[in-house]
């Protein structure tokens, strides 16, 4: 399996809601276009940032056959498919290989602490109901699950297991994980606040969160990488933070702040469900700078 198609820039895909809250099919398009419109090279859909915990099984596969609709064959396709029980898991994988998605990635079960043992076995059902390759999700954080290098090895003796997304905070992990591995296997990036160090130490591709709000300061970060002009790569990362940190300081939830900043190019994909908390009348001037902020570094950096 080449690992080729996974590398670059890959926002994770936000949820998008019509005027009610619920799914909403031409949003879902909008958004599409837009980050097609950015030349990222893929999409990660139904992840954190797709709110998938608040949503149901059919919502995740109506908006896993939206973006496979118009996306497929412009990009690359991953498909997160971790849900509570295993059940529901292998069934939104088997839905997505059959919409022709490239990849599949899941989370460790989460709510009850579970031995490696049982988290083992509900990787490997998933990875074992479609030919598909996979990609694991380590995300401590938010699961309160963390991927061990020796559990990532006894994973990777399936050839269908082609490497991790890595979102936990310490670069180091993205290095031992990538040592484990070896050519063969990529590891993502996920925190996007070290995209620059995660990429440097050994992550491939980046799947971000926050990619969507600055898809031309990610692409242009990731090119000077590759290029290897890390002190320009990380002069990017910085003005990066900056505005990560002033998403994060809105009342309103970082995906939220998001989702208007994507309002304000143009993109309304509507907001966010609850409990997550929408923005308030305070942020609308505060998402005003970091917009402009966005421009600035655009400009400065030349992306
Ligand atoms: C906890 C969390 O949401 N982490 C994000 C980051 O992209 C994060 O939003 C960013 O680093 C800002 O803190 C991603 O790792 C998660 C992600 O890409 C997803 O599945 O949506």
């Amino acid at each position: 399996m080449s690992i080729a198609k996974f590398q670059g820039i890959i926002p994770a895909f936000y949820a998008c809601y019509d005027d009610k809250g619920d799914i909403s099919e031409a949003r879902t398009y909008e958004l599409c276009d837009y980050l097609h419109g950015k030349g990222v090279q893929g999409v990660y859909v139904g992840g954190s940032s797709g709110e998938c915990i608040y949503q149901s099984l059919e919502e995740r596969k109506a908006v896993l056959g939206h973006v496979a609709r118009r996306l497929q064959g412009k990009m690359t396709l991953i498909a997160h498919v971790g849900a509570p029980s295993t059940r529901d898991s292998v069934e939104l994988a088997k839905h997505a290989a059959d919409l022709g998605y490239d990849a599949l990635s899941a989370i460790p079960p989460i709510y009850f602490k579970l031995p490696d043992s049982a988290v083992y076995r509900y990787w490997s059902e998933i990875i074992d109901s479609t030919p598909l390759p996979f990609i694991i999700y380590n995300i401590p954080q938010t699961t309160g699950y963390t991927l061990t290098t020796s559990l990532f090895r006894k994973l990777l003796e399936n050839p269908k297991v082609i490497g991790v997304k890595n979102s936990s905070m310490p670069v180091l992990d993205i290095e031992r994980f990538k040592n484990a591995g070896g050519d063969e296997v990529i590891v993502f990036n996920g925190p996007d606040e070290q995209f620059v160090a995660g990429r440097i130490m050994g992550a491939g591709a980046g799947i971000g969160g926050t990619y969507s709000a600055m898809p031309e300061l990610f692409l242009q970060a990731d090119k000077l990488v590759r290029n290897g002009r890390f002190a320009e790569a990380g002069a990017i990362q910085s003005d990066i933070n900056d505005i990560i940190i002033a998403l994060c300081s809105l009342d309103g939830s970082m995906y939220a702040g998001i989702k208007e900043v994507l309002r304000r190019r143009g993109v309304n994909v509507g907001g966010v469900r609850s409990p997550l908390e929408d923005i308030s009348g305070e942020d609308a001037a505060r998402i005003d700078a970091i917009v402009r902020q966005i421009d600035e570094a655009a400009v400065k950096h030349g992306a």
